[in-house]
This record gives C-alpha cells, sequence and structure tokens, in this order.
C-alpha cells in the first residue's frame, strides 16, 4: 500500500518517518518554506528539532504529487479538515482517507468520518487514534493505537499496512466510539490541567478523570458507539495519557488556566473548541456533561477556577 501523509506538522511528520520503515512515504506540507526548510535540514525543525527524517522519506509542498497515492493520512487539525478536503475534492476523489485528527467540528458538531462522508461520498473514511505523543512515535518509542474503519476488509487492510516497528494498530469497526474518544479526552484533559495548575492536587485530578470518563461514555452510548471502544485504547488509554502528561498541549492549556496565565493561541489545542461543540451537542441531545460544561466556562472567562471547582462540588448527589 503506497501512503501519504497530508500535514508536515508534528503528528504528520512522527506518522510518516515512522511509515517509511515500511517503505517510501511521501509527506506534503502546505508551506513552501517550511517544506524547502524541511528538505534541505532533513528534520521538521519547527515542530519535530532534532529527529532526522529517514532516507525513503519525500518532502513536498505539492499536493498533486502527494496525492498520488491511493491511502492519504489526514493529520491536519479537526477545524481544518473540512477546508483542506473542500479546496482539493477533485485529488482525493475516491481515495482511501485515513483521518488522523482528534476532534469534533465546531460549526456541525460532526466528526472526521463524517465530514470526510460529507465532503467525499466516494471516499474510504477511516480514522487513526489512540494514545501517543508526535515526538515519542517519531523517536521510534513504541506505541499502541485504534485503527477504525467501518468496512472490515479495508479496516484489515489499512492496520496491516500502517503498523510500523514502534506503532501497533488495534482495530474496530465502531468508528463512532473511537472518534469520540479521541475528542473528549481532550475536554478531560483541559480540565485536569487547571485543576493541577490551580494547585488542587491528584485526588481532585482522579475525580475528574473518573467522572470525565463518565461523561465521554454518556455521550458515546447515546452516539451509538461501543462501551468496549470507549474502554480501550481510543478511550481510556488516550485520556490516562492526556490527563497525566505535561507533553500534552491540551492538558498544557489547563494548567495555563488553573496558573492564571496566557496560553500561546498558536498551539494546536483541539480540545478548545471541541469542548464547545460538544457543550453545544450535548444540550441538543438532553444529555448532561458537566464537566464540558465547566471547561466551556473556562475558556469563555464566565467561570473562575473557584466558581467553577464550587459549582460542580455542589451538584446534586446520585449513585455513581
Ligand atoms: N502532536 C501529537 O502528539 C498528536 C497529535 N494528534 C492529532 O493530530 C492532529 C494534528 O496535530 P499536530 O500535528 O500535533 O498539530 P501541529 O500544530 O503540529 O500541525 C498542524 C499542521 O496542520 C497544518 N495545517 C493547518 N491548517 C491546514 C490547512 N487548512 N491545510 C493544510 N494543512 C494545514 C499546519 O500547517 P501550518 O504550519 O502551515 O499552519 C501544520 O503543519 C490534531 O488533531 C491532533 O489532535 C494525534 C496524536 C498525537
Ligand atoms: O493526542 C495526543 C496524545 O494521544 C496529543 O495530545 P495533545 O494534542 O494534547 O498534545
Amino acid at each position: 500500500m503506497i501512503v501519504s501523509v497530508l500535514g508536515s506538522g508534528a503528528f504528520g511528520t512522527a506518522l510518516a518517518i515512522s511509515l517509511a520503515g515500511n517503505g517510501p512515504v511521501t509527506l506534503w506540507g502546505r508551506n513552501s518554506d517550511q517544506i524547502r526548510a524541511m528538505q534541505d535540514s532533513r528534520q521538521n525543525e519547527s515542530r519535530l528539532p532534532g529527529v532526522p527524517l529517514p532516507e525513503g522519506l519525500k518532502v513536498t509542498s505539492d499536493l498533486a504529487d502527494a496525492t498520488q497515492s491511493q491511502t492519504l493520512l489526514l493529520a491536519v487539525p479537526m477545524q481544518k479538515l473540512r477546508v483542506l478536503l473542500s479546496e482539493n475534492h477533485a485529488m482525493f476523489k475516491g481515495k482511501t482517507l485515513v483521518a488522523c485528527c482528534k476532534g469534533i467540528e465546531l460549526n456541525t458538531g460532526l466528526g472526521p468520518i463524517a465530514v470526510i462522508r460529507e465532503c467525499l461520498p466516494d471516499a474510504q473514511p477511516a480514522l487513526l487514534t489512540g494514545p501517543s505523543f508526535a515526538a515519542d512515535i517519531a523517536r521510534g518509542l513504541p506505541t499502541a493505537l485504534t485503527l477504525a474503519c467501518c468496512d472490515e476488509a479495508l479496516g484489515r487492510d489499512l492496520q496491516q499496512a500502517l503498523t510500523t516497528a514502534n506503532i501497533r494498530l488495534y482495530r474496530t469497526q465502531d468508528t463512532v466510539g473511537a472518534e469520540l474518544g479521541g475528542a473528549l479526552k481532550n475536554v478531560m484533559a483541559i480540565a485536569c490541567g487547571a485543576v493541577i495548575g490551580a494547585g488542587m492536587g491528584d485526588s481532585a485530578r482522579a475525580a475528574l478523570m473518573t467522572r470525565g470518563y463518565a461523561e465521554m461514555q454518556r455521550m458515546a452510548l447515546a452516539c451509538g458507539a461501543q462501551p468496549e471502544t470507549l474502554a480501550g485504547l481510543s478511550g481510556f488509554g488516550d485520556l490516562t495519557l492526556t490527563c497525566s502528561s505535561e507533553l500534552s498541549r491540551n492538558y498544557q492549556l489547563g494548567l495555563s488556566i488553573g496558573h492564571g496565565r496566557a496560553f500561546d493561541p498558536s498551539v494546536t489545542v483541539e480540545g478548545a473548541a471541541t469542548a464547545r461543540a460538544v457543550d453545544a451537542k450535548a444540550r441538543a441531545m438532553l444529555l448532561d456533561m458537566p464537566i464540558t460544561h465547566t471547561v466551556v466556562g473556562l475558556l469563555d472567562h464566565s467561570l473562575t477556577i473557584a466558581q467553577a471547582t464550587a459549582q460542580l462540588l455542589a451538584r446534586p448527589l446520585k449513585e455513581e
């Protein structure tokens, strides 16, 4: 299977580096200056400094060239997926499109698979998700991820083709569960970072992770997901990683909120838009998602940390 990775950020570059161990890979980025610098230095200095690009990895800013491959990994932020697909519609027709982003689209409440289906009804969509930091993958450290695809035969082919020396893939047909797990864990990571940043301690974080997981399940099951998917790598696995590591940008944003410090708005933090999208979706579906709602309040500055904490603690007592 000939593969190209579209999006030369941290994750796209890391995936391309790992996949290059299987055979030739093309990595596409939209910024021709950045791509030229990558071609010259053979590293991605802004996103993954110090990690050399392997020989079999071709880097290009020519999308027509990159989309010669039948299988395209889409490693752009969730809120940018639709524009990439719709602006380059003709080049993506009939391709196998593997979304590598984690989030829910702000204006529609849709996940990546549904966005691909809307933009390109004749494409074959799949999702690569689960606990992994780009820096770990790029350095060859071992990771286990979920490959979600409704079509079982295609899912098996992708699982085989995208497994690498350091990425072990598990397979599921439950794309709804896989994409909601990956999207919602980022919202919980913001909440956990805020609690730790504000000095509320590890017990409070454990409470948020557990009740956050209950919220993730509530939304996912209401959308038709399987509970096993939420308990797997794409849900519980990624929740654990993202809520407990300072390498996570979502967690870092939470830490800044907790510390009362500004955060660089240019950093990709998927959980911010996703919290707003999920909060609106939960309201429409009459689902109780208090942590997500509180994160939106913190992001919008309509709640202080103290108010947010008091509000969550004062909720009516209930069975677990
Ligand atoms: N980093 C990680 O550890 C992991 C990330 N992910 C997921 O991967 C996705 C991408 O994240 P990540 O790579 O880290 O983010 P980065 O911020 O490192 O990179 C994002 C990339 O997307 C490009 N991009 C943005 N908008 C467009 C567009 N309209 N068309 C084409 N390219 C565009 C950016 O280009 P430019 O620089 O020109 O703006 C940049 O190269 C996210 O959904 C994230 O959740 C998943 C697992 C791990
Ligand atoms: O998705 C990730 C880990 O699985 C990366 O997390 P951040 O986007 O918070 O850095």
